[in-house]
């Protein structure tokens, strides 16, 4: 008889709202967990009183996830490093522990954004700053709402890597009784979809505080998937992901839920707030907001149209008033439905 596979160990790095949460995801998934996190009070909270207040108030974790303010630590012996930090930042949080990243250890990437100044996807980012083989990254995206999990609601992920055993190592890691991850080889798509999805949850966030609705809110998804997937297909990526959970399954999550912090950013700039102000508001970390210039280079690049995106930039960073935003869209020239 085969014995039982041994637990595997997991570190987390990032005790933000999603990296926590992913934590007791993988501590109910069986796993030992280690967090690392940069605030001292949080990493205490979390290891002696098994909760985050500040970014999940009233939810309980698991007694198998701990927590530290050393980085090394952390990762030290882990089978599996999960990373969750903004994605801005991934690089200097990474960098520094490429010696200490464990020979067989594989990184999964919770990140949804584009690097600004080098237009690379997460996955990029942690096998260069880390110096490992991308056949040991993985990226983890789909309808995957931080707090709707930590209140172990059932929902569902994909895992995607170009290597098969490194996306089954983290499905296994992370699959649970609320908890489904599927497995797909499509990197560049599924990461593609989480980045560009909480640029049209900004884009239907601004129109629904414009007081539009229900008609609007389906254009703009729908036709965001439309961005999504051209500039996907662009890059090599599978058709078949972008209706997928990781695609339309997370543009309806985030662009429907009041929890999101994209949706909810683009709310207060369609109420009329500064971007300053409606990021302080927000709280959290809302990506969109700079991976919208990132996605935009990228596509313009490829000379692959995104008007939504395009529009999204505009009104963020070039000073386009909000009540131009759906004129902009709307006077495009009349062409065939479809990509
Ligand atoms: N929340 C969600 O529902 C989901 C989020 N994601 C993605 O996960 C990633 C992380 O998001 P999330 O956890 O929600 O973000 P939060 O804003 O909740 O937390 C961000 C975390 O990163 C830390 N951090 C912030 N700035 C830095 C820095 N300069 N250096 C190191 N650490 C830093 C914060 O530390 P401190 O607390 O000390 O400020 C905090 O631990 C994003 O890419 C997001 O798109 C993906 C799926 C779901
Ligand atoms: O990625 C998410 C849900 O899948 C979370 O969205 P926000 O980052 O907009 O909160």
């Amino acid at each position: 008889m085969t014995p039982p596979a041994a637990p595997l160990r997991a570190a987390v790095l990032g005790s933000g709202s999603w990296g926590t949460t992913f934590a007791a995801v993988l501590a109910d998934a069986g796993c030992a967990v280690t967090v690392w996190g940069r605030d001292a009070a949080t990493v205490e909270e979390i290891t002696h009183e098994h909760r985050n207040s500040r970014y999940l108030p009233g939810v309980e974790l698991p007694a198998g996830v701990s927590a530290t303010t050393d980085p090394r630590a952390a990762v030290a012996g882990a089978d599996v490093v999960a990373v969750a930090v903004p994605s801005q930042r991934a690089r200097d949080v990474l960098a520094p522990l490429a010696d200490a990243l464990p020979d067989a250890a594989v990184v999964v990437s919770l990140m949804k954004g584009v690097e600004l100044d080098t237009d690379q996807r997460m996955s990029q980012v942690v096998a260069q700053s880390l110096t490992i083989d991308p056949a040991r990254v993985a990226v983890l995206s789909g309808p995957n709402l931080a707090r709707e999990i930590a209140l172990r609601q059932p929902t569902a992920t994909v895992v995607a890597s170009t290597s098969a055993d490194t996306a089954q190592l983290v499905a296994r890691a992370c699959a649970s009784s609320y908890f489904r991850p599927y497995t797909n080889p499509d990197v560049v798509g599924v990461e593609l979809c989480g980045a560009v999805k909480n640029v049209i949850a900004l884009a239907v966030g601004i129109s629904q505080g414009r007081g539009m609705g229900y008609n609007t809110m389906a254009t703009v998804i729908t036709r965001g998937l439309v961005e999504i997937t051209r500039l996907g297909l662009a890059l090599g990526a599978d058709a078949e992901t972008f209706p997928g959970l990781a695609g339309m399954g997370d543009l309806m999550a985030t662009c429907a839920s009041p929890d999101s912090r994209n949706h909810t950013l683009g709310v207060h700039i369609g109420r009329g707030m500064s971007l300053d102000d409606a990021v302080v508001a927000t709280g959290g970390t809302a990506e969109g907001v700079k991976s919208c210039r990132s996605v935009l280079e990228l596509a313009t690049s490829l000379g692959v149209e995104m008007p939504i995106t395009s529009a999204v930039v505009q009104v963020l960073h070039q000073g386009l008033p909000v009540d131009e935003l759906a004129g902009l869209l709307l006077a495009r020239p009349h062409r065939a439905e479809g990509v």
